[in-house]
């Protein structure tokens, strides 16, 4: 079972950063949080500070860890450890991804997400709805 963080990151205006995963990653041209493995020593937030800098050169700030999901796809079992994270500084360079867009909730669900992420998506659409973030 491999850990991956990944973040959910988002605006005062409540927009959300999605990427898109690049031709030559696992997963190919996939939607997805931004993120990756948990290293060995590192705990899951501090993984995705790390991550989110080296991926998208931002700092952020984790807000709020959400339920993990496992998922087993035919290459691994990954448990993906979500983070509701705001932004403290930096601007956004890909180092990674092909592509990333800030989206209103209601365009979150029409997209080509990783298969991990929609239970993930829909579970901080629900506290979105809720007026938690
Ligand atoms: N980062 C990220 N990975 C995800 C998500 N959903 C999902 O199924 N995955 C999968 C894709 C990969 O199998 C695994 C994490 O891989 P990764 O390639 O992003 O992680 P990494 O940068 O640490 O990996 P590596 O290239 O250094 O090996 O989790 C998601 O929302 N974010």
């Amino acid at each position: 079972m491999i850990d991956v963080a990944c973040a959910i990151i988002i605006t005062p205006e409540k927009r959300v950063l999605v990427t898109q995963r690049s031709a030559e990653m696992k997963l190919p041209l996939k939607i997805e949080f931004p993120g990756g493995k948990v290293e060995a020593g590192e705990m899951p937030d501090e993984c995705i500070v790390r991550e989110i800098k080296e991926e998208l050169n931002l700092d952020v700030r984790p807000v709020f860890e959400m339920q993990p999901h496992v998922h087993t796809y035919p290459h691994a079992t990954i448990r993906l450890i979500p983070f509701v994270c705001r932004i403290i500084g930096g601007e956004i360079k890909l180092s990674e991804h092909l592509a990333y867009a800030w989206l209103a909730a209601e365009e979150l669900m029409d997209l080509d997400w990783a298969e991990a992420d929609i239970p993930v998506l829909k579970r901080y659409l629900t506290l979105a709805h809720a007026g938690d973030f």
